[in-house]
């Protein structure tokens, strides 16, 4: 076992009321996820929408167990990745149990059953996506964010063997059918909230 055995998980989600749309994000470690999602948000306000975050549930239960420090685990700093490895594996495991386990819990951490726009900001494998559609399909549309490897460099991005060659990094890698593709390369923030603003519609 590589963690604590068990978290919030969820079973007090409540499900029946489903939002109009469920914008799920995608994309390699700093290319850009966070800052979209939360730009996003800022424009929709938080009458209507919410951000959800898959490892949400992962990071608050492992800051509380072994005494870490929430903020800066939920942060862009380097503190998150002394301890990304560690997250990871114990979230595949109860992923291997139950996929939709995280799903449910990030929905009740964010007491996100009354908004109508989902914004789920860190998908990283197809059981995500797979979740989310048996939920809701018609509400769902998917968002991959890419940048170049030298942009990610910019932004501290280093190789890590085990994570960045792992399924949590990669399993997305050969999904075709983005609903929206987007390049965050450079400042063309603008653009890119045009082009989700559209898939919202
Ligand atoms: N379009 C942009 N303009 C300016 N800065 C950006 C842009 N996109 C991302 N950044 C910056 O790059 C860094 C990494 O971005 P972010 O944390 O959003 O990536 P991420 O994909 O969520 O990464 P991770 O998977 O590691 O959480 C942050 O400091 C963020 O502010």
């Amino acid at each position: 076992m590589v963690g604590p055995e068990s978290a919030a998980a969820g079973e007090e989600c409540d499900l029946s009321k489903k939002p109009d749309r469920i914008l799920i994000f995608s994309g390699k470690r700093k290319s850009g996820k966070d800052f979209i999602t939360d730009e996003l948000f800022k424009r929709l306000g938080d009458d209507k929408s919410v951000i959800i975050k898959l490892s949400g549930p992962i990071k608050t239960h492992w800051a509380k167990v072994k005494n870490l420090d929430a903020d800066q685990l939920f942060g862009d700093g380097k503190y998150k990745e002394i301890y990304r490895l560690e997250m990871a594996k114990w979230g595949e495991h109860m992923r291997n149990k139950d996929y939709g386990y995280f799903c449910r819990a990030a929905i009740q951490m964010y007491n996100a059953s009354n908004k109508s726009i989902w914004i789920v900001s860190d998908a990283r494998r197809k059981s995500d996506l797979k979740w989310f559609r048996e939920y809701c399909h018609s509400a769902c549309r998917t968002i991959r964010v890419s940048c170049s490897d030298e942009t990610r460099a910019q932004r501290g991005y280093v190789f890590t063997s085990g994570i960045d060659d792992a399924e949590t990094e990669c399993d997305l890698d050969d999904v075709m059918d983005w609903d929206l593709e987007v390049k965050n390369d450079n400042l063309n923030i603008e653009y890119i909230m045009k082009k989700i603003e559209d898939i919202l519609k």
